[in-house]
């Protein structure tokens, strides 16, 4: 039986999966928890992966690994290897006025037309930005910048400041993947390349791609990482992060949700909705589409195609959040908004807890709407914010089929897809088939499908985990409330 292994860098926690490349079987997996906040030392990403490989009992038997991450993550380095701060995540908002000046500055037309997307303070670029206005002296130091999964994947292969890395600090060696590439707001699904010009523009640097081989004259030039393509192998693990296992191929690696929806085989007419610490929803399709209102994001996706995407900030902690206010654990939460009738008796929770990325309202707060005597009660409480979290991200599907898109089965994933009361009411919400894949790591999947892709020159098409299918039961009032208590909302 032949092993592939793929890993899953996200917010909250890093992942692991051995499978069996053959059958896509599941054979051991690994966990260990992220710190929370939204900037992070990457040492401690570093950390938890070799936490988390432990945890999986190791790579033994491991041909090949893959490393998806969540996306835009700042991860600036100096000329010699070492992290310059840390990193900028994609939920911290900080940037926000940065992003603003971009757009009054290029245009939203002009931004979604290079880099498919309407930067928000999510995106590499805007944070760039930030950096350039506020550190000017970290500004002056950067060397390269990466994103988390492209600094986990150089560290893998041996690289890294001098007393981290066996092979040195080669940043000629830093590589990306298209999807991931995608979420800097540099780099362009439709000219495959990144827009150096805008680069330029944000940070005031210039900036190349990096060159394997090259000898590393001091140009002055930031250096961006080479973006591989989907079934590229890009190196191999170094021994001394793999247990003393030589020759573990390493892949392209991808965002995270672009390996979600390799993980899934979400093909064309599936639309994919992941409530993780971010709530997004997207799907896969052969063109880029173009959106310059900022609802939907075009990014490339892990297979060669693309993946329009709606991102929101506030997704699983939105419940977690309800749950500690009403001194409930999440099991009971789900009985109890399972307990309320669909709609909860007209309570709406509009959720933008930490502000809001879709729509962009960074300064946002969440609020309850619709309270009466009546209808204030635990259990409606509890089905509002479910409900609301998934209105939320609703929104962003409308956006997408507004583009053509075509949604005829609603893939649910992420870790508050295995709660009864959401299940229930995504079908409620959305107007979608909905099913809901066994539980499992489907970002982890997805990177180790481009495991298996690299070792064998082959996309596997591994049968798909159990579904569970929550009857069609589309309550289109339910949208209808939320949207009007939404729009009434301004920051
Ligand atoms: N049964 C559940 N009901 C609601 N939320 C859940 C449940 N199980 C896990 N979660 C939430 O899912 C989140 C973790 O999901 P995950 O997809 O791993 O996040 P990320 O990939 O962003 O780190 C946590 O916020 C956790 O509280
Ligand atoms: O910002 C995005 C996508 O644009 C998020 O999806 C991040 O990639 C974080 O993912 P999770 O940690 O929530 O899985």
């Amino acid at each position: 039986m032949g092993l592939v292994a793929g890993i899953d860098s996200s917010t909250q926690s890093c992942k692991v999966a051995v499978l069996d490349s053959g059958t896509g079987a599941l054979v051991r997996s690994g966990k260990a928890a992220h710190p929370d906040g939204t900037e992070i030392d990457p040492s401690l990403w570093w950390e938890a992966l070799l936490e988390a490989v432990a945890d999986a009992g190791g790579l033994e038997g491991v041909s090949a690994l893959s490393v998806a991450g969540q996306q835009h993550g700042m991860v600036l380095l100096d000329a010699s290897g070492n992290v310059l701060r840390p990193a900028l995540l994609w939920n911290d908002t900080r940037s926000a006025p940065a992003a603003n000046d971009l757009v009054a500055e290029l245009g939203a037309a002009e931004l979604a037309a290079r880099c498919g997307s309407v930067p928000v303070a999510s995106f590499t670029i805007t944070k760039l930005r930030w950096v350039r206005d506020n550190e000017p002296g970290i500004a002056r130091r950067v060397a390269a910048v990466a994103l988390p999964h492209d600094w986990l994947a150089w560290r893998l292969r041996g690289y890294g400041p001098a007393g981290h890395g066996p092979l040195g600090p080669d940043l000629e060696e830093l590589t990306t993947d298209r999807s991931d590439a995608s979420g800097t707001g540099y780099w362009s699904p439709r000219l495959e390349d990144y827009d150096v010009e805008l680069f330029g523009h944000a940070f005031g640097r210039a900036a190349r791609v990096a060159s394997p081989g090259r000898f590393r004259q001091d140009d002055g030039h930031v250096i961006l990482p080479r973006v591989a393509g989907p079934a590229e192998t890009t190196g191999t693990i170094h021994p001394t992060h793999a247990g003393g296992f030589d020759g573990i191929r390493l892949g392209a690696g991808a965002g995270d949700n672009a390996a979600g929806a390799l993980g899934l085989g979400a093909m064309s007419g599936d639309v994919v909705v992941s409530l993780g610490t971010s709530g997004t929803v997207y799907a896969v399709t052969d063109s880029p589409g173009a959106d310059d209102t900022g609802t939907v994001a075009v990014f490339a996706d892990a297979s060669g195609a693309y993946l329009p995407i709606s991102v929101t900030l506030n997704a699983a902690r939105v419940l977690g959040t309800t749950a500690s206010l009403l001194g409930i654990d999440l099991e009971r939460f789900s009985e109890l908004a399972l307990a309320a009738e669909p709609g909860s008796d007209g309570v709406v929770l509009v959720p933008y807890f930490e502000g809001e990325r879709t729509p962009n309202l960074p300064d946002a707060t969440a609020s309850f709407h619709g309270l009466s005597l009546a209808s204030t009660t635990r259990e409606n409480v509890a089905r509002a914010a479910v409900e609301g979290m998934l209105c939320s991200l609703a929104v962003g599907l409308d956006a997408i089929l507004r583009q053509g898109v075509t949604a005829k089965r609603l893939l649910l994933i992420g870790g508050a897809a295995q709660s009864p009361a959401v299940q229930a009411a995504t079908a409620q919400v959305f107007d979608v088939p909905v099913q809901v894949p066994a539980p499992g790591e489907y970002v982890a999947r997805g990177a180790a499908v481009q495991a298996a892709w690299a070792l064998s020159g082959i996309r596997p098409e591994w049968p798909h985990p159990g579904l569970a299918a929550p009857e069609p039961d589309h309550r289109p009032a339910i949208r209808e409330r939320y949207n009007t208590a939404a729009e009434g909302i301004r920051f």
